[in-house]
C-alpha cells in the first residue's frame, strides 16, 4: 500500500464517510457528492455527465454473499473497457499471461498459461461489487474504486498495490481566478471569509462549471482536463492517490481450490515483470589479475553496484597450450536511465566489449508481498 499510503487524508472525513468525525474541527465545508465516478461524470460535456454522476454515486457495494460451491473454475474480473482494459490485457500479455478471447462480443474469456481460470471483463464498479457479492474471486481495478465501492467491506484484499499504471489522485480544485485568485492550499481555502454556517463551502464533482459549486473533486492525472476547465489544484488537496491494484476476496482465497494457487503465480509473474521493467543487464570485459581485485574497481564505481552486487566470472582461454584468465566477465543490472553513466564508468575502469540487453523477468526470493497476503488471511 506504500504509494497509497502517501495520500493526503486531510478531506477524507468530508469526502469519504457520510458525517464528518464530530472531533474535527468543523470547516464550512459541505459536500454534495462524494464520489469518483461522479467526479469522472463532468467537465467536457457537462448535462449529459451530471445524470451519469447522480447514477453512480448511488451504487452501493452488494454484501458480502456466501461462497458459491456450484462453481469449480477460479474467476477473474477485468476491465471491460476505458482506457484500463487495454493497460491490463498488455500488463497480462508482459508477464507471460495472454488473454484469449474467443468471441470479441462475449463477456468471457480465457488465460492458456492458467486452467481453471475464467476471465469476466466487467466495468471496474461492477468488480468490486462482484468479489464483495462472491462472483468473482479475483480482479484487476484502481484503487480509487476500492476505496469508493468497498468501503467497510473487510472481505476484500489487496495483493498487488502497484501495478504501474493507470495512475491518477483524487483531488480538489478550485477555480484558477476571481476569489480563488490567491488560494493555493487546502488552509488557505478553508480560511476564505467567504464560508460561514449559513453559506458553507459547496464541492461537488457535476457540475463544477455552472457556478453551482465553489471547488470540485475530479480524478487527475497530467492536469490537463484541470487546466483546460480553467481549475486549479491546491496544496493539500490530494484525497487518494491511486493506480492499479490486484485485488482478490479474502473467502475465496481461504476457501475456493485453486484461488490461492492461482494468486501466487500472478504475483509472482507480476513483481516478475514489474521488477525488470526499466532495468538492463550490463556486460563487459575487463583485464585483471583476480575477480576480487575486478570487483574492487567495479564496486568502487557508483552506478556498477547491480541488484546485489556485479557478477565476476573468469573468462578462459588457451595461452601456449595452457588455460589462462586474463580477462574476467562482470553482469550488471542497471537502471535504464542510468545506462550511458554505467558504460563510462565501465570504460574508465579498463571496461570493453560492452553488451546491453533488456530484462524481461527478475525473480526474487519469495516476494514480501506474498508473505504480507498470507498474514492478513491468517495462515
Ligand atoms: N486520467 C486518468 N489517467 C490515468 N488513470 C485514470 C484516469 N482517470 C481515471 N483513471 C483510472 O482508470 C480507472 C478507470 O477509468 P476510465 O475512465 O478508464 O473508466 P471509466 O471512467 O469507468 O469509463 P468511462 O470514463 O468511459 O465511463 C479509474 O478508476 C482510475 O483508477
Ligand atoms: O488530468 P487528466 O490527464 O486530464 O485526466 C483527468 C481526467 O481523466 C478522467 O476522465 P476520463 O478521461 O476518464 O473521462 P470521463 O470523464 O469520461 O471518465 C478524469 O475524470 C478526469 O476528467
Ligand atoms: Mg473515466
Amino acid at each position: 500500500m506504500s504509494a497509497m499510503m502517501g495520500a493526503r487524508l486531510d478531506l477524507a472525513p468530508f469526502l469519504l464517510s457520510p458525517s464528518p468525525s464530530p472531533s474535527r474541527p468543523s470547516p464550512a465545508l459541505r459536500l454534495r457528492t462524494s464520489s469518483p465516478a461522479a467526479a469522472a461524470a463532468r467537465t467536457r460535456s457537462l448535462a449529459p455527465r451530471a445524470a451519469a454522476a447522480a447514477t453512480a454515486v448511488s451504487a452501493k457495494p452488494a454484501a458480502a454473499a456466501p461462497l458459491s460451491a456450484d462453481r469449480s473454475v477460479v474467476r477473474l474480473g477485468l476491465p471491460s473497457k476505458g482506457r484500463m482494459a487495454e493497460l491490463t490485457l498488455s500488463l497480462l500479455k508482459s508477464c507471460q499471461l495472454s488473454v484469449r478471447q474467443i468471441n470479441p462480443r462475449q463477456y468471457t474469456a480465457d488465460i492458456p498459461q492458467v486452467p481453471n481460470l475464467e476471465v469476466w471483463f466487467q466495468r471496474p464498479t461492477d468488480i468490486v461489487r462482484k468479489l464483495c457479492s462472491g462472483d468473482l474471486d479475483l480482479g484487476i481495478v484502481g484503487y480509487d474504486i476500492i476505496s469508493e465501492y468497498a468501503q467497510g467491506n473487510d472481505d476484500l484484499v489487496i495483493i498487488h498495490d502497484a501495478l504501474d499504471f493507470g495512475h491518477c489522485r483524487l483531488s480538489l480544485a478550485v477555480p484558477k481566478e476571481g476569489i480563488f485568485d490567491s488560494v493555493n492550499t487546502l488552509e488557505d481555502l478553508l480560511n476564505m471569509p467567504q464560508w460561514s454556517e449559513e453559506r458553507p463551502m459547496r464541492v461537488v464533482t457535476g457540475f463544477g462549471y455552472m457556478g453551482m459549486a465553489d471547488a470540485i473533486v475530479d480524478l487527475v492525472s497530467s492536469g490537463t482536463t484541470l487546466r483546460e476547465n480553467n481549475l486549479k489544484e491546491i496544496e493539500g488537496g490530494v484525497i487518494l492517490e491511486s493506480q492499479a491494484t490486484l485485488v482478490a476476496s479474502k473467502k475465496s482465497l481461504n476457501r475456493r481450490e485453486g484461488v490461492l494457487e492461482i494468486s501466487h503465480e500472478m504475483l509472482e509473474r507480476l513483481e516478475a515483470h514489474l521488477t525488470a521493467s526499466g532495468k538492463i543487464m550490463v556486460t563487459a570485459n575487463m583485464r585483471g589479475n583476480s575477480a576480487e581485485e575486478v570487483a574492487e574497481r567495479v564496486l568502487s564505481q557508483t552506478s556498477l553496484c547491480g541488484l546485489q552486487g556485479p557478477t565476476i566470472s573468469p573468462v578462459y582461454c588457451t595461452q601456449d597450450g595452457n588455460v589462462a584468465v586474463d580477462y574476467y566477465a562482470i553482469n550488471v543490472v542497471v537502471p535504464q536511465k542510468s545506462l550511458y553513466k554505467s558504460i563510462q564508468q565501465l570504460r574508465s575502469i579498463g571496461g570493453s566489449g560492452v553488451l546491453v540487453s533488456k530484462l524481461t523477468y527478475i525473480f526474487d526470493e519469495e516476494t514480501p508481498r506474498w508473505r504480507k497476503l498470507l498474514s492478513e488471511l491468517g495462515m
